[in-house]
């Protein structure tokens, strides 16, 4: 612009066609300087690559904006992976193969790195429905060689046709010496799931965590209850005829807690030693001693202890402690804990009757007396 001005200036006024021309010229070559300039920005927009909010962080450049930088370009299983990758470091295991995240070495973009393969589980918690497996699935996930599905796949039971394309599609990318988990508690009672599991792989691990039957059925009725405020009565549930000790097999809550009958099932496609029983009491009571047999029956190092946990009395139940990357500790949320709905005692005898014959079969199949008296 300045060297437009001075030619002007220098120029006699009466050549004000060249004048005229030298201003046009003037602008364009202004315009191409400013598309040649800025170009790279407009292309970086049209990619659509980063989120401009992104953008901003990435300019910025600073270290503490790493991990943020970080989640605006990892995919969210790299994301994942990126979390335990941290942890295993914190755990002062061997980092070897994570050495493509760190920035020392020349590596690819962030965005295309992806940790490990998904596969079908090795292990999966089984049932049952309100026997303590949020609370199995929670403590042995903190394990580094583990990694786990948060939600119920339901595919053994409700997703089958889906196909095992689909169901591997949900798993959490896990590396060789890592060992993938799932858990829908429907699964111990559906027919079909046991011969639909073993037709998968006859070596998959199963977890059962059992819990007394009638503890069980009031949970199970009061979760409903929740849901369904102008439920009948548990008793009207429960019984064909409650003068009588007529008890309603054919109610689900009834139903699951038949524990020796479903496990006749189970034992038609698996030996007994590939299904480990967890305590849905002890659970409570002592998490690190099940969590330790749980580790074993996995082949894992046992290294969820009892140093991970400690008892949160508000909550009543153990809860995780706080980790080292979080502000706060871990207990299972509002619905594991319910205050449960308040059950005449003779109701509850007539039920401990009821389920009696059943556990003490129980208690012989699985080599094991959980004592619910
Ligand atoms: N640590 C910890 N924190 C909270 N709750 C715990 C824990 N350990 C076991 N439990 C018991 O788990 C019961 C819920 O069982 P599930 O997780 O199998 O329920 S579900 O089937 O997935 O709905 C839940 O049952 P209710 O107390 O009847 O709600 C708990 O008693």
């Amino acid at each position: 612009m300045a060297c437009v001005l001075l030619l002007s200036r220098v120029l006699p006024s009466s050549h004000r066609l060249l004048r005229t021309s030298v201003w046009s010229l003037s602008i364009l070559l202004t315009y191409l300087c400013y598309c040649a300039l800025f170009s790279s920005d407009t292309i970086m927009q049209k990619s659509g690559d980063p989120t401009p909010s992104c953008r901003r962080v990435l300019a910025d450049g600073g270290k503490r904006h790493l991990q943020k930088s970080l989640s605006c370009v990892l995919p969210l299983e790299a994301k994942q992976n990126s979390a335990h990758a941290s942890r295993l470091k914190s755990d002062q295991r061997p980092a070897s193969r994570f050495t493509a995240a760190r920035n020392d070495t020349p590596s690819p973009p962030v965005g295309y790195i992806k940790f490990g393969n998904k596969k079908l589980p090795n292990a999966i918690i089984v049932g049952v429905k309100k026997g303590g497996t949020r609370a199995v699935l929670e403590f042995i996930r903190i394990h580094p060689d583990v990694r786990a599905v948060g939600t119920e796949t339901h595919f053994f039971d409700r997703n089958y046709d889906r196909g095992l394309d689909w169901y591997r599609g949900l798993m959490p990318r896990t590396l060789e010496s890592q060992i993938t988990m799932e858990k829908t508690p429907s699964y111990f009672v559906t027919k079909e799931t046991p011969h639909r599991i073993s037709a998968m792989s006859r070596d998959t691990k199963l977890i059962v965590v059992v819990r007394d039957p009638v503890t069980r059925a009031i949970s199970d009725y009061t979760q409903t209850l929740s849901k369904t405020p102008d439920l009948p009565s548990f008793q009207e549930l429960a019984f064909r005829n409650q003068s009588l000790g007529l008890v309603d097999t054919s109610w689900n809550a009834i139903r699951i807690g038949l524990y020796a009958l479903h496990l006749e099932n189970w034992l038609r496609y698996f030996p007994l030693a590939q299904i480990h029983f967890v305590s849905g009491e002890r659970l409570i009571t002592d998490p690190a001693g099940e969590l330790a047999r749980v580790q074993d029956f996995l082949g894992l190092k046992r290294i969820v202890t009892d140093k991970h946990f400690y008892f949160n009395r508000t909550k009543g139940f153990p809860c995780l402690k706080k980790p080292e990357s979080s502000s706060s500790p871990r207990c299972l949320g509002k619905s594991k804990g319910r205050t449960h709905v308040q059950i005449d005692r003779d109701a509850i005898e007539q039920l401990r009757d009821f389920y009696r014959p059943y556990n003490v079969k129980f208690y012989e199949m699985v080599g094991h007396d959980f004592r619910w008296e």
